[in-house]
């Protein structure tokens, strides 16, 4: 990583900065506390760079607060303090071509230019930067939602492409930066016992849900808009899909690794190619979660009742090709969520024939990767103490143990250090809309109801039963 770097965050004014990017960027100079980085703020409101340093400072050293342990914890305070008296402020208007000019002009180093601006701005920001306009070297860093379906995802990466080149664009998805999503690598590709059943012949069935108890967190302006299926499921759960189901990558590199998931990818598609069944959705009505009261989705200050914004939705993919031909992937993320869950679940077939005389654990065994906290499951059926024929359903239990970074911390230092690996390739960006474009038009034209639950539920009545083995008219 080049010691020197200059980080300039359009849109430093939102909730996303001061929340997740400056937090994580505090472990990255734990990691690299030679690193002098020098932080701009821009964004449309008069702030300066007293206030901007009072924010900077707050959220490194939560962010090294919440890390806990670090080797050298007096260099990581040092490497804050530089970080802080370095830091500026701009104040910009991100569409104005001759501002944008100006804020890249005045940095020492060629930048990294992280968009954390509404989706439409950060097109007329990309838009209003020419591509002479960019040093050698300039970075872009774009958050989700990337473009609003897979043509205007097309759009956006084209008008990428004339202004650097694509390992300098950094289409961010944290949960690509998260311990488990990593870890899955080392899981399937570094052991055998488990490489060897990560296939059709042994899994039945993969579950992969998100489901959260946070509601909507006065969220309303970019969620109603947005909803279950594109907030959670277009970005980050295809892509947590993609990488359970990738075949191994011949080197962990950028090429290799990112080739090995948009191969996945494009071998997706809808259950039974129907995306009106191969789909639910529901919003939540009013309840209760952890003793306190939850009002209707549809009461939330800034919703619009007829935009029908589901807060739950579940998708189901299968992926054709000769690994994994036939087995349903199902995709599965809430808000408001009781009894909430954050794993993916490979459903394993019984053995061919067990033979006669054994008793018991009956239920099919799961392999289960929870993706928080960072933990493994594995579901075994022995004999145990007592009768040997009687058989016990016993788990393995183990921690992956958290990353020293946090999810955005893991893929900020990827950008630091210009090493794309973690960044969505541009065809998946696309490839994930492809997917989800279908659905959204099917739920347009009503071929799939909006169900309800009480927040603090875990789903409407009636979803206890699996999509899959729904057979809707
Ligand atoms: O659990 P994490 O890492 O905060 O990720 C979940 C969040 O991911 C974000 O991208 C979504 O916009 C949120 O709605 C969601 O709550």
């Amino acid at each position: 990583m080049q010691s020197d770097q200059t980080l300039i965050i359009l849109g430093a004014g939102g909730d996303l900065t001061k929340r997740l990017l400056v937090p994580g960027l505090a472990g990255v100079l734990a990691r690299n506390p030679e690193l002098r980085l020098t932080l701009v703020g821009a964004g449309h409101s008069e702030s300066d760079d007293a206030a901007w340093r009072e924010i900077v400072r707050e959220a490194l050293e939560n962010g090294l607060d919440a890390l806990g342990d670090v080797p050298d914890a007096a260099a990581a305070k040092t490497a804050i303090d530089r970080a802080v008296d370095a830091a500026r402020w701009r104040t910009v208007d991100a569409t104005d071509r001759g501002q944008l000019r100006d804020l890249v002009a005045s940095a020492e180093h060629p930048p990294i230019l992280y968009f954390a601006l509404p989706p439409d701005i950060t097109v007329r920001a990309v838009e209003a930067l020419r591509p002479g306009d960019l040093p050698d070297g300039t970075r872009l860093a774009l958050e989700k939602p990337f473009g609003h379906d897979a043509e205007s995802a097309r759009t956006l990466n084209a008008l990428l492409a004339e202004r650097v080149a694509d390992d300098q664009v950094f289409r961010v998805d944290h949960f690509l930066g998260k311990s488990t999503v990593l870890n899955l690598l080392g899981l399937r590709f570094a052991n055998r016992l488990f490489e060897s059943v990560w296939n059709r012949d042994n899994v039945a069935a993969i579950d992969i849900v998100y489901d959260e108890t946070l509601a909507l967190e006065g969220r309303a302006g970019y969620y109603d808009s947005a909803g279950a299926l594109v907030d959670m499921i277009q970005s980050h759960l295809l892509l947590v899909a993609g990488f359970m189901t990738m075949e191994a990558p011949a080197a962990l590199d950028a090429d290799d690794l990112r080739g090995s998931l948009v191969q996945a990818l494009r071998a997706m598609r809808p259950l039974a190619d129907d995306p009106a069944r191969a789909s639910r959705r529901a919003r939540y009505t009013a309840g209760e979660l952890d003793g306190e009261g939850v009002p209707a989705y549809a009461d939330e200050d800034g919703v619009d009742p007829e935009n029908e914004t589901e807060t739950l939705a579940e998708f189901v993919v299968t992926v054709e090709n000769a690994r994994w031909a036939g087995v349903p992937i199902m995709l599965r993320s809430g808000k408001a969520v009781g009894a909430p869950r954050k794993d993916a679940q490979l459903t394993l077939h019984p053995v061919a024939h067990l033979p006669r005389g054994f008793r018991g654990a009956s239920d099919a065994p799961r392999i289960i990767v929870s993706l928080t906290p960072e933990h493994l499951t594995v579901d075994l059926d022995l004999n145990g103490p007592g009768d040997p024929l009687e058989l016990d359903r016993v788990q393995l239990d183990t921690d992956f143990g958290s990353g020293e970074l946090t999810a955005y911390g893991e893929v900020l230092d990827g950008i630091l250090a210009a090493d794309p690996l973690l960044s969505v390739p541009a065809e998946a960006a696309e490839l994930c809309w492809a997917l989800v474009d279908p659905v959204l038009a099917a739920w347009r034209d009503g071929a799939v109801p909006l169900d309800e639950y009480p927040a603090g539920s875990s789903g409407p009545d009636g979803w206890s039963t699996p999509l899959t083995d729904l057979s809707r008219g």
